[in-house]
C-alpha cells in the first residue's frame, strides 16, 4: 500500500514535470516566434521602412537622440535638415520603425483620431502607480471621465482657488526671506543693498509649495509640506512620485513586461511603493466618504460654493446615472492623477522660469518693473490684475515653450491607418506621397519640445529664451493648434485638463517672488527627462533633481 502510493506519487510527479516541460517548451516556442516575427518577419512589410530617416545597426536605438533634452534640439535640427518634416527613426533596434513628424497635420490627425492610443506600457506604468486615473484610460472610459472631470477645471472655479495659491506663495516668500536672513550677516549698511542672499534649491521649495496647493485645492487636505515634510500622506505621495524622478531601471522595465517578477522578486522599492499606495488609498477613501456625507447632508450646498476639486467631482458623480457612477476607489485614482500630473509639472516650470530669469537680468528687470509699476498684487482683484500683465504672461508662456515639462508623448496605432500630410514627402523608393501608411502596433512620437522649437513656426530665434516674442507673435505661431498657443499642454481629447490651473499658479509664483527677490545662477544646470524634464546640477546627477539659485532680498 505504502509502496503503491509512493509509485503513484512518483508518477504524478513525472506527469507534473512533463506538463511543466510542455508549458515551458510551448512558451519558449512562443517567445522564439515572437522574436523572429519582430526581428525578421514584420520589418520587411512595415510601410514606415520606405520613409526617409536615420538608419541604425540591428540592436542600436535612437532613444537618447529623441528623448534626452540635452541632445534633442541638435538631433531634431539635423534630422529635419536631412529628412524633412516627417520621417522615421529606430526604436529598440533597426527592426523597430517609429514615426516622428513636425507636420501639424500629422500631429493633429494622430492626437485626434481614436485609432491612436497611449501605448499599453505607458498606461500600465501609470495605473500601477496611481490606479486607473483618467490619464491611463482610453476610448469610452476616457470620454466618460473627461466629461465628468472637465467642469472641475473651468475658469470660474479655478479663479475661486487663487486666494489659496496666493497664500501659499506668500508662505514660500516668508520661508525664503527667513533663509536669506539667517544666512546673511546683519549690518545696517546692508539694508539698502542687494547683498542679503542665500543659495536656495528653488526646485525643491517650489515642489513643496505646489504639493501644498494641489493638496488643498484638489482634496482639501493640508500636507503643510512648506512647514515640514513629515505628513504621512505627503511622504507616501513623494515616495510614489520620486520613484519616477531618476527614470526606470532595468528591473522596472522587465517588470512592465513580466508583472509576475514583482511577486517572485520583491525588493525594497516595491515594498515602499505598496506601503505608500496603501496610505494614500486609506486617506483618499476617508476623505471621499467624509466629503460625500457632508454634501448629502447639506442640501443647501447643492448650489453653494465648492472649495475643492474633490467636492465638485463627488457632486458631478452623484448626479450621474446610478450604474455609471464612479466608485470611491475610482475617485481616489483621479485625485492621485491630479497630484501626479499637476504638482511637479507646475513646480518644475516655475523653477525653470526663475532659472532663465537668473540667466538674463534684463528680462528679470523688465518683469519686475511691470509687476511693481502695475501694483498688481495690491489690487482688489489681484488674480485679474496679474492675469492682465502682458510681460508676465510672456515669461510664463516662453518658459513653457522653452522647457516643456512633458518633453514628448507617444501614441500607438491600434489598426492599419493612413495619415495625411500637409506637404508631400519623397519616399526611399523616390515616390512622392501625400500620406503616410502606418501599420497596427507602430509607434508615433510627438516631440512636444521639438514642435516648440520649430523655426518655421517660431522664427530663426526659436532656440533662444525670449519672452518678448509673445508680445508680437509671428502669424505662424499665432495659428498653433496647441492649448495656450503651445504644444506643451498638447491638444485634442487627451490634452492637459489642468492648463489654466497651472498658468495662473505660475503667474502667482512669479509675481510674488520676483517682486521680493532677485535671482542669480549658483551652479551650472543640465536637464534630463524622467517623466518630466527636470533640472540637475551638472556633474552631480546622482544628487537628483535640483536647481540652486543665489536668491537675494531686494531693497524695500
Ligand atoms: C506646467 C504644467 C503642466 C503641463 C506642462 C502639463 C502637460 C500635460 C500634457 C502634455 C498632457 C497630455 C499627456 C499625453 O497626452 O500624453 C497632460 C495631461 C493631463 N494633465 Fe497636465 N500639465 C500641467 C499641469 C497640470 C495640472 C496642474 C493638472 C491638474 C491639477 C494636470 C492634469 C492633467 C490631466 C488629468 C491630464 C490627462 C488628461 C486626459 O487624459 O484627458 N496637468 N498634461
Amino acid at each position: 500500500m505504502n509502496i503503491l502510493s509512493k509509485e503513484m506519487v512518483l508518477q504524478v510527479l513525472v506527469w507534473a514535470l512533463q506538463a511543466i516541460g510542455v508549458v515551458v517548451f510551448a512558451e519558449a516556442l512562443r517567445g522564439i516566434w515572437w522574436l523572429v516575427n519582430m526581428l525578421f518577419v514584420q520589418p520587411p512589410s512595415d510601410p514606415l521602412r520606405h520613409l526617409p530617416g536615420p538608419d541604425a545597426p540591428k540592436m542600436r536605438n535612437h532613444f537618447r537622440e529623441t528623448m534626452d533634452p540635452m541632445q534633442t534640439p541638435e538631433t531634431h535640427d539635423r534630422w529635419r535638415e536631412l529628412y524633412g518634416k516627417t520621417f522615421r527613426f529606430h526604436g529598440f533596434g533597426s527592426f523597430d520603425y517609429r514615426l516622428l513628424s513636425f507636420d501639424h497635420r500629422v500631429i493633429s490627425y494622430v492626437l485626434n483620431s481614436p485609432t491612436f492610443e497611449k501605448p499599453w506600457q505607458t498606461r500600465r506604468i501609470l495605473s500601477n502607480l496611481l490606479g486607473r486615473g483618467i490619464i491611463a484610460t482610453e476610448g469610452d472610459e476616457h470620454a466618460f471621465l473627461r466629461k465628468l472631470i472637465s467642469p472641475a477645471f473651468n475658469t470660474h472655479f479655478i479663479k475661486s482657488l487663487t486666494p489659496l495659491m496666493f497664500a501659499k506663495a506668500e508662505e514660500l516668500k516668508y520661508k525664503w526671506d527667513n533663509i536669506v536672513s539667517s544666512s546673511s550677516p546683519q549690518s545696517p549698511e546692508k539694508l539698502d543693498e542687494k547683498t542679503e542672499s542665500a543659495t536656495i534649491d528653488v526646485a525643491s521649495w517650489l515642489s513643496r509649495t505646489s504639493f501644498d496647493i494641489i493638496g488643498l485645492t484638489a482634496f482639501d487636505y493640508s500636507f503643510d509640506a512648506l512647514n515640514d515634510e513629515t505628513d504621512e500622506v505627503y511622504n507616501a505621495y513623494k515616495t510614489m512620485l520620486d520613484a519616477q524622478a531618476k527614470g526606470p531601471g532595468f528591473k522596472r522595465i522587465l517588470e512592465l513586461f513580466f508583472p509576475i517578477l514583482e511577486t517572485l522578486l520583491p525588493d525594497q522599492h516595491l515594498r515602499n511603493l505598496k506601503r505608500s499606495q496603501k496610505v494614500v488609498r486609506a486617506t483618499g477613501l476617508r476623505l471621499v466618504s467624509e466629503k460625500r456625507a457632508a454634501i448629502l447632508a447639506d442640501m443647501s450646498a447643492k448650489n453653494g460654493q465648492q472649495k475643492d476639486l474633490l467636492s465638485l467631482l463627488i457632486r458631478a458623480n452623484l448626479s450621474e446615472n446610478h450604474n455609471q457612477r464612479l466608485s470611491d476607489d475610482e475617485i481616489v485614482n483621479q485625485l492621485s492623477t491630479f497630484l501626479f500630473a499637476g504638482a511637479e509639472s507646475t513646480a518644475i516650470s516655475a523653477a525653470w522660469a526663475l532659472h532663465h530669469l537668473s540667466l538674463d537680468t534684463s528680462i528679470q528687470d523688465q518683469l519686475r518693473e511691470e509687476l511693481l509699476s502695475s501694483n498688481a498684487l495690491s489690487q482688489q482683484d489681484p488674480t485679474a490684475a496679474i492675469d492682465a500683465l502682458p510681460y508676465l504672461d510672456a515669461v510664463v508662456r516662453e518658459t513653457l515653450r522653452f522647457v516643456p515639462p512633458a518633453h514628448g508623448t507617444i501614441r500607438v496605432a491600434t489598426q492599419d491607418e493612413v495619415i495625411p500630410l500637409s506637404e508631400p514627402i519623397v519616399l526611399r523608393t523616390n515616390e512622392l506621397v501625400n500620406e503616410v501608411h502606418i501599420k497596427k502596433g507602430s509607434y508615433v512620437h510627438i516631440a512636444i519640445e521639438g514642435l516648440n522649437y520649430c523655426k518655421d513656426i517660431w522664427g530663426d530665434d526659436a532656440r533662444e529664451y525670449k519672452p518678448s516674442r509673445w508680445l508680437n507673435l509671428p502669424p505662424s505661431a499665432r495659428g498653433q493648434p496647441g492649448l495656450a498657443n503651445l504644444m506643451s499642454f498638447s491638444y485634442g481629447p487627451q490634452s492637459c485638463i489642468g492648463w489654466r490651473f497651472s498658468l495662473i499658479e505660475l503667474k502667482i509664483f512669479l509675481a510674488t517672488l520676483v517682486t521680493q527677490f532677485s535671482f542669480e545662477p549658483a551652479a551650472e544646470i543640465g536637464k534630463y527627462n524622467a517623466v518630466i524634464t527636470r533640472p540637475y546640477v551638472r556633474h552631480k546627477f546622482d544628487l537628483g533633481p535640483a536647481l540652486p539659485l543665489k536668491v537675494s532680498r531686494l531693497a524695500s
